[in-house]
């Protein structure tokens, strides 16, 4: 069998590495490399890149942006940088929403999902799609990530000698509420506005918990109504889940690191007594279908093998 040849640019990163990882124990990959010198020099990667069957760009967005137009059109890309995921010729590479799915094999730029994007979008595109949620809903959003989904740099941070107290503690950011994933969130969900959206960083490594209340009595909904058609959107999916209403907490309390390790994605329906109000909270690894597990789960379907195939379950 012609093995597929495989380049992660990148792969010294944190997401780089994690794909590097997933791919080694696979005998249908041949893994393409270069050499430390060259890693940075953008036509070396470009011409590893033209030599390869699919290439995941694993960067900073100014490196995946200055390497894309020496390529080759048919070679497939998948960049996890927030670079190109509204560009109109990438495709989002969400593979359980809408015809993503059967869009991938003939796919050749494909643009891996945010992570708090993907914890926002999983739960509210379908209760867009399905008409649960107007499209003029102004929506919020909470989300909490380990310090890996701050890449090499504040992974050292966190883990170097502890002189700043501040580390200590959950810290949101983005507090110009101007986050780099608005307008994936915006554009993927069909809303017209993007959500007021915070993220919080803490003291753990890996694991992202996205948090979305709904007003039910206001949007004249039911939280079983919600519930059943996220369950029935998602039946059939292997790497999304959803908890049945109300249910999946440990004892009302979820930790934000339960999935990590995992490239799954789960997401629980919990309601108020009398149903008035409601949180949609998606649970998974910002490494895992963050970004890394993403990004080989497109990449199995863009290849036509199993989806599944090298992901933790
Ligand atoms: N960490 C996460 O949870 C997630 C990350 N992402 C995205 O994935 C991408 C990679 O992030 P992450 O792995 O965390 O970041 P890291 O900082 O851990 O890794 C980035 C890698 O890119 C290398 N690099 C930097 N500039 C260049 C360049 N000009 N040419 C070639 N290589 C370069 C770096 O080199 P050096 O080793 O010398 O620093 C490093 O190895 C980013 O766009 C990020 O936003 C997406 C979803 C989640
Ligand atoms: C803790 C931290 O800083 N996290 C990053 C998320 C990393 C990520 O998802 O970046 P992409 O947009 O490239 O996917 C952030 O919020 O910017």
């Amino acid at each position: 069998m012609a093995k597929y040849k495989i380049f992660v640019d990148g792969s010294a990163g944190t997401t780089g590495l994690r794909i590097a990882d997933r791919l080694a124990a696979r005998p249908e990959f041949t893994i393409l490399t270069i050499s430390e010198a060259d890693r940075k020099d953008v036509h070396a990667r470009a011409a590893v890149i033209n030599e390869s069957d699919l290439s995941f760009l694993c960067l900073p967005d100014d490196a995946a942006r200055e390497v894309v137009p020496l390529l080759r059109p048919d070679v497939r890309v998948l960049d996890t940088s927030t670079a190109h995921r509204t560009s109109p010729d990438w495709l989002y590479g969400l593979p359980e929403l809408g015809t993503t799915r059967e869009k991938l094999p003939a796919a050749t730029r494909v643009a891996v999902p945010g992570c708090h994007a993907t914890g926002f979008i999983a739960p509210v595109a379908p209760l867009v799609e399905k008409g649960l949620i107007p499209k003029t809903a102004q929506l919020c959003c909470y989300s909490l990530t380990g310090y890996s989904g701050g890449g090499k740099k504040m992974i050292a941070q966190y883990e170097a000698p502890r002189e700043d107290a501040a580390l200590n503690a959950p810290r949101p950011y983005g507090l110009a509420l101007h986050h780099k994933h608005l307008p994936e969130m915006k554009a993927i969900t069909g809303l017209d506005t993007a959500p007021n959206f915070v993220p919080i960083v803490a003291d753990y490594y890996a694991g992202m918990e996205t948090m979305i209340p709904l007003d039910l009595a206001a949007l004249g909904l039911t939280a079983d109504q919600v519930a059943e058609t996220l369950a029935s959107y998602y039946a059939g999916a292997k790497m999304i889940a959803v908890h049945p209403l109300c249910e999946g907490t440990d004892g009302g309390f979820l930790a934000a690191n339960k999935l990590a390790g995992s490239d799954r994605l789960e997401i629980f329906c919990l309601a108020n007594p009398d149903g008035t109000q409601m949180q949609l909270i998606s649970l998974f690894d910002n490494l895992g279908k963050g970004s890394s597990g993403a990004a080989v789960q497109c990449m199995n379907l863009m290849l036509g093998l199993d989806e599944c195939a090298g992901l933790a379950l």
